[in-house]
């Protein structure tokens, strides 16, 4: 069976990609799989870039097929902020309660129709023949006031999206796998996968 190593330690993401490949006849692995593995840098200054500096530096490790996701949220009000600076919004070190809880703070008094948001997710495959593709998916929605739901991860319970009447984090996984930017990319990406798997 072919493997593919996703480049991420990031547990939701790794259970997001397992369901997403699940029509594939592919052994999915992840960062988690593997002990001390060191942190990327990821000083990218756009999701694509960073997707591409994770993909590159697990490929230069293992001999096999990586898939590498960059992504996060850009809120209107705050000009497009966290984007790239998503994961460590509220600092190095600090979760995702934490980055909620900063991107509420500086929402506060900002009006339901102003709230516009997305999120973004970058998916960058390179394979040890020296392939590289990458991609971008998005899914429109707002910020609540409020943190709803318990199902996802990072910014779902305050990402609503208006023409559900849910939070990103009040839905199945096999409802978000569908509609999130994840899905979108990879929807992006599949044309390249069927050649390269
Ligand atoms: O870099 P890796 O190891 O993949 O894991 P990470 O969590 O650091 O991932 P990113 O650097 O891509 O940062 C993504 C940020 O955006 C958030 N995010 C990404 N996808 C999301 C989703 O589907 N729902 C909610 N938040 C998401 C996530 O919680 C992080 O704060
Ligand atoms: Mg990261």
């Amino acid at each position: 069976m072919k493997e593919i190593i996703i480049a991420t330690k990031n547990a939701g993401k790794a259970k997001e990609f397992e369901h997403i490949f699940k029509p594939y006849n592919v052994r999915v692995k992840s960062l988690l799989d593997f002990e001390e593995m060191d942190d990327i840098v990821e000083d990218g200054k756009t999701f694509e870039e960073n997707a591409l500096i994770k993909a590159r530096a697990i490929a230069s490790q293992f001999n096999q097929m990586v898939l590498a996701d960059d992504s996060g949220l850009e809120v209107d009000a705050l000009d497009g902020r966290p984007g790239v600076y998503s994961a460590r919004y509220a600092g190095e070190g600090r979760n995702d309660e934490d980055n909620i809880l900063k991107v509420l703070h500086e929402l506060e008094g900002v009006p339901t129709d102003e709230r516009g948001a997305r999120f973004v997710c970058a998916l960058a495959i390179v394979t040890p023949q020296g392939d590289e593709v990458v991609v971008r998916g998005t899914c429109e929605g707002r910020i609540l006031t409020e943190c709803l739901g318990t199902e996802g991860f990072g910014y779902d319970p305050i990402f609503y999206l208006p023409h559900l009447s849910k939070t990103m984090a009040q839905l199945p996984k096999s409802e978000k796998n569908v509609l999130s930017h994840r899905a979108d990319a990879f929807v992006k990406l599949q044309p390249y996968l069927e050649k390269l798997l």
